[in-house]
């Protein structure tokens, strides 16, 4: 037995056994002993299920996803977002659910080919959704998007989005482009949500980002010129934040908290945090 998480592409639908979690628009299911039920108990509730997937391996147990139709009610049992078990939940956990809700997603908008329109059909043992008629595969998307803390200094930039919880400032971030680098990304996105310009620019880690398919490639960059002008609609308010004196800040598992963390240590002589995976 392998202790931890490990996704797989082998898992065999017919085979009966192992554990399962359920996902519809409202979450995943709960229950007091979490997400994860035995498989065959949740076969029988009488569930919408759309589709089902082998995901992975948890410490050793097959473990399945059940895609829903709806979120029907379960008796004991309640409905729970993704990012609100990212903020409470148990990280292997979280993991598994990350890695369900993006196959999930992938699997439910790829049941037919976007060249030709006919219905594909999962490929045996590979995570690809497949097209006789054009002989084309179709894999689980992933969004690189690129996120930095920009600084100068005893300040660093931070800005907030209309989206976000209310007070919160966050550093900046934005999807690759067809035919940019992650550094052209960068500096494409700065420029354009604050008309700032940057320099030394330092890869510092990754996280997946899994609402819905992002992969975070994190930076720190030193500011270089140009004053803070926030983009109209992405942009409510840009500002230089001293490091005594910052606004309330990302949630903790989110790399974005782990690149402020992590200059705040090393500026100010703190122990260094661990990027969350
Ligand atoms: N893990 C973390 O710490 C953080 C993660 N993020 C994530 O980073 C990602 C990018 O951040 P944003 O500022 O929202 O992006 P952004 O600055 O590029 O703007 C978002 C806009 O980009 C467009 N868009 C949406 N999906 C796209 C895609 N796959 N490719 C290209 N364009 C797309 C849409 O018009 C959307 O309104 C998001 O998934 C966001 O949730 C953002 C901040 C912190
Ligand atoms: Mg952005
Ligand atoms: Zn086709």
């Amino acid at each position: 037995m392998t202790p931890g998480w490990i996704t797989t592409t082998l898992l065999d639908n017919d085979t009966p056994g192992g554990l399962a979690v359920a996902r519809s628009r409202d979450g995943f299911l709960h229950d007091a002993n979490g997400p994860l039920f035995p498989r065959e108990w949740l076969k029988r509730q009488d569930l919408p299920v759309f589709a089902e997937h082998g995901i992975g391996h948890l410490d050793g147990e097959p473990v399945y996803l059940l895609e829903l139709d709806s979120a029907v009610h379960v008796p004991g049992c309640s409905w729970q977002g993704l990012r609100g078990f990212m903020l409470q939940g148990d990280h292997t956990l979280y993991k598994v659910l990350g890695y369900a809700a993006q196959i999930g997603t992938w699997a439910r908008e790829h049941r037919f080919c976007g060249s030709c329109g006919q219905a594909m059909v999962q490929v045996p043992r590979e995570r690809a959704m497949y097209c006789q008629a054009c002989d084309l595969r179709s894999y689980p998307r992933i969004s690189p998007s690129m996120i930095v803390l920009v600084t100068r200094g005893d300040e660093i930039l931070l800005a907030r989005s209309p989206r976000f919880v209310t007070g919160v400032y966050s550093t900046l971030a934005g999807f690759a482009e067809p035919g940019e680098s992650a550094e052209e990304c960068l500096i494409r996105e700065v420029r354009e949500e604050v008309q700032v310009e940057v320099k030394n620019i330092q890869y510092m880690g990754s996280q997946c980002w899994p609402f819905p398919h992002s992969m975070m490639l994190g930076f720190h960059a030193e500011y270089a010129g140009g004053d803070i002008v926030a983009q109209a609609d992405e942009i409510e308010d840009a500002q230089w934040f001293n490091v005594h004196e910052l606004p309330p800040l990302p949630a903790s598992r989110s790399i974005a908290r782990y690149l402020i963390d992590l200059y705040l240590a090393r500026r100010l002589g703190h122990a260094e945090p661990v990027l969350p995976g």
